[in-house]
């Protein structure tokens, strides 16, 4: 009877989706012109939209199954939220750059001045890993196939550090002059070092890129001893080799002249001197987009004059000293060279229907690039768009990689929240606490988690509040791991606990409605967000307590199960357990594995299989969690628990639990990938995606 009630409202649920799909036709006649985006690849799929159905007609389908009206709702919202047709139908409000190591929020306001972005540097230090988060709202109509568009400028060389460097101590002591210019496929290196001229003289030219290697050596230790000059140039065609050696007691001469190919590189090499003088002349000319190389040194008993003009594209950014290219802002970025794009990244935001409250679009999480070639600022062009191509909003703002952030105040001030942070600094909680809870209040438009951190015994004590049951979303997985590693960083945090604020739940698992009906790409961020929450939570160095007052299904065990100690309420409704099997879908290695590290291989065996929910009492036997106490007492007893845990010499247990988890973390970290792309193959299957919807609908049934 069940299976026949889903098998209808599967297919009912199946044509609704299918409807969504088609309506991004009426979309594109109702909304604004395309966005041109020069460098976006055309993909003609040759696709026909099917019959297109307004947003009333697809709302009066079936109009009388209640489970499918909700799901409707769900999907396509209550109807039209705003009517007024000057309105867009999409509005984008807000980018955030989600940074878990940031000092502040990181936000751009989107409804404002976007004029004013295009001259804003949003700084992101080096390495860190962040999320581009989108608000938007949906107003009347359905839209379909929403996308992000992240175009990444830098504005004249190409994926290119240059740097020219020239030191003068005195003539009798060093004098060095050191150029580097590298990009992802060439590094170009002159580097000319002259202690002083009866020791050393060395000029050394390098350069080289995939297919070549160019190599010039001038040595001179002194005009009375040795001179040496050596050119080597080879590619995989061919190889020149240039090397002349003039020496006697008054002088050194020595000429060089090298031409692979015009597309190549050509080097020109003079080289002159005697007892009183040293004349040294290099020209090195790689190609015409990429080096030109000029230097002159000639140097006498009294003198040492050098000159060296470095030119890729930007001749006016190397003069003397050192020289990085220079910010766009400031030196007005119009005026500048065309910015050669680096990077397009498009992200697949999916199909939404009117609804009051702001969406929310995360995408998955990226690295900053790191190292002093990548320093500096680069310009982006976001484009929120459709399939259609309709330009819901574009602008344009810069982003600036540096070695470190600014300081913690301009970063604030700069987005006008300074008073929010310094209230919470004169309600005397330490920078660390408020740093959280500021931080909470600001990366997500609901905070889903608590966090409060104790001074006086360093407990923080995080509470999930996402009603009805905590299941773990997206934004729930991406909130607890921010607070988590927010938490580790913070030296007067020294344990977490985890317990629910919700009544009769601790957590009802991952949230199934991210894995059901949503696109690959969803898929795959949900995954990704799942693996980091287990990875931060499994291998935490601090100490973790479940405090479990409430039921703890799959995700919710897996969560309770990375903690060091688990405490339970004493209550027969209560139940835990990795019941996976039981929804038609299998736990990964990593859940079965840390069932295993828990409760060893036969229980893990028969759990699995099974996919039994243990109550409290067989919980315990079973060693799934160590200790049952009444309800109201679940919270105080991990406070105490943790007390005792503090005890224990902190580095010794920390590399204990490293020595125990390490490899099972390993395990995953060398499968990260594969194990995305498995889970998204997985559980996007028409017969897992069915098991789903069943489950789904069951749990439906049972309430009703
Ligand atoms: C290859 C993949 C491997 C890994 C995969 C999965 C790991 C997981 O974690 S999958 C999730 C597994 N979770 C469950 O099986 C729990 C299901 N839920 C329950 O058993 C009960 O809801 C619970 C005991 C937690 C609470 O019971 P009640 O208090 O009676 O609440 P309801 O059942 O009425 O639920 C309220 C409301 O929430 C929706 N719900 C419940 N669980 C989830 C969930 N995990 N994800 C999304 N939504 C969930 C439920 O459908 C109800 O919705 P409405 O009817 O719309 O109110």
């Amino acid at each position: 009877m069940l299976g026949l009630d889903v098998c209808e409202f599967g297919g009912q649920f199946l044509e609704l989706l299918w409807l969504t799909v088609c309506y991004r036709g009426i979309m594109a006649d109702k909304e604004g012109t395309a966005p041109v985006h020069e460098e976006e690849d055309e993909t003609d799929l040759n696709y026909q939209a099917p019959a297109q159905k307004t947003l009333q007609e697809i709302q009066e389908l079936d109009k009388d199954d209640e489970s499918l009206n909700k799901y409707k709702q769900t999907l396509l919202g209550t109807g039209p939220v705003v009517l007024d047709p000057s309105i867009p139908n999409v509005q984008v409000t807000r980018l955030t750059l989600m940074c878990v190591q940031a000092p502040g929020p990181i936000t751009m306001d989107l409804t404002g001045d976007l004029e004013a972005l295009k001259k804003q540097n949003f700084t992101m230090k080096e390495g860190v890993d962040y999320r581009v988060k989108i608000h938007f709202k949906v107003n009347r109509e359905i839209v379909s196939g929403l996308k992000y568009v992240h175009l990444t400028y830098r504005k004249g060389l190409r994926d290119q550090l240059s740097l020219a460097l020239v030191l003068d101590m005195n003539l009798d002591q060093l004098s060095l002059a050191l150029v580097l210019d590298t990009n992802l496929d060439q590094l170009s290196l002159a580097l000319v070092l002259d202690t002083n001229l009866d020791q050393l003289s060395l000029a050394l030219v390098l350069d080289t890129n995939l297919d070549q290697l160019s190599l010039a050596l001038v040595l001179d230790t002194n005009l009375d001893q040795l001179s040496l000059a050596l050119v080597l140039d080879t590619n995989l065609d061919q190889l020149s080799l240039a090397l002349v050696l003039d020496t006697n007691l008054d002088q050194l001469s020595l000429a060089l002249v090298l031409d692979t190919n015009l597309d190549q590189l050509s080097l020109a090499l003079v080289l002159d001197t005697n007892l009183d003088q040293l004349s040294l002349a290099l020209v090195l000319d790689t190609n015409l987009d990429q080096l030109s190389l000029a230097l002159v040194l000639d140097m006498n008993l009294d003198q040492l004059s050098l000159a060296l003009v470095l030119d890729t594209n930007l001749l006016a950014e190397f003069s003397s000293s050192l020289y990085l290219t220079p910010d766009p802002v400031s030196q007005g970025f119009e005026q500048a060279v065309n910015p050669s794009l680096l990077d397009k990244a498009v992200y697949m935001v999916g199909s939404y229907g009117p609804r009051v409250e702001e969406h929310e679009f995360i995408t998955p999480v990226e690295e900053a690039p790191k190292g002093l070639i990548v320093r500096g600022i680069y310009h982006i062009k976001s484009y929120f768009t459709d399939d259609d191509k309709t330009d819901h909003l574009s602008w344009e703002w810069n982003l600036q990689i540096k070695k470190d952030w600014d300081s913690t105040e301009s970063c604030i001030s700069r987005l006008g929240v300074l008073s929010l942070f310094s209230a919470s600094c004169r309600h005397g909680r330490p920078y660390a606490l408020s740093h959280v809870a500021f931080n909470d209040r600001h990366l997500s438009t609901s905070s889903k988690i608590k966090v409060d951190l104790d001074n006086s015994n360093g407990i923080a004590v995080m509470k999930f509040d996402n009603p009805p049951v905590n299941s773990m979303s997206l934004d729930f997985l991406t909130e607890f791991s921010i607070n988590l590693e927010k938490l580790e960083l913070d030296k007067s945090c020294r344990g977490v606990i985890l317990t629910s604020a919700q009544p009769r739940i601790f957590s009802a698992g991952l949230d199934i409605m991210d894995m059901y009906g949503t696109s690959p790409e969803h898929c795959g961020a949900f995954w990704k967000a799942v693996q980091d929450m287990w990875l931060k939570l499994y291998g935490y160095s601090k100490i973790t307590i479940a405090a479990i007052n409430g039921a703890s299904p799959a995700g919710g065990c897996l969560m309770a199960l990375c903690c060091d100690y688990r405490i339970m309420a004493d209550d027969p409704r209560y139940s835990i357990g990795l019941n996976e099997t039981q929804l038609g879908i299998v736990a990964p290695f990593w859940f079965k594995d840390t069932l295993l590290n828990t409760v060893g291989h036969r229980t893990t065996e028969l759990s699995l299989q099974m996919g039994i929910m243990y109550h409290a009492h067989e919980a315990l036997k079973i060693g799934l969690v160590d200790q049952l106490v009444p309800e109201g007492k679940v919270l105080s007893t991990a406070v105490e628990t943790l007390g005792t845990w503090l005890a224990v010499p902190g580095h010794a247990r920390e590399i204990s639990k490293s020595m125990m988890r390490k490899p099972t973390v390993d395990k995953l970290l060398a499968n990260k990938e594969a194990d995305i792309k498995n889970f998204v193959s997985f559980i996007t299957k028409d017969s897992i995606q069915k098991s789903l919807g069943m489950y789904l609908a069951a749990l439906k049934k049972k309430k009703a």
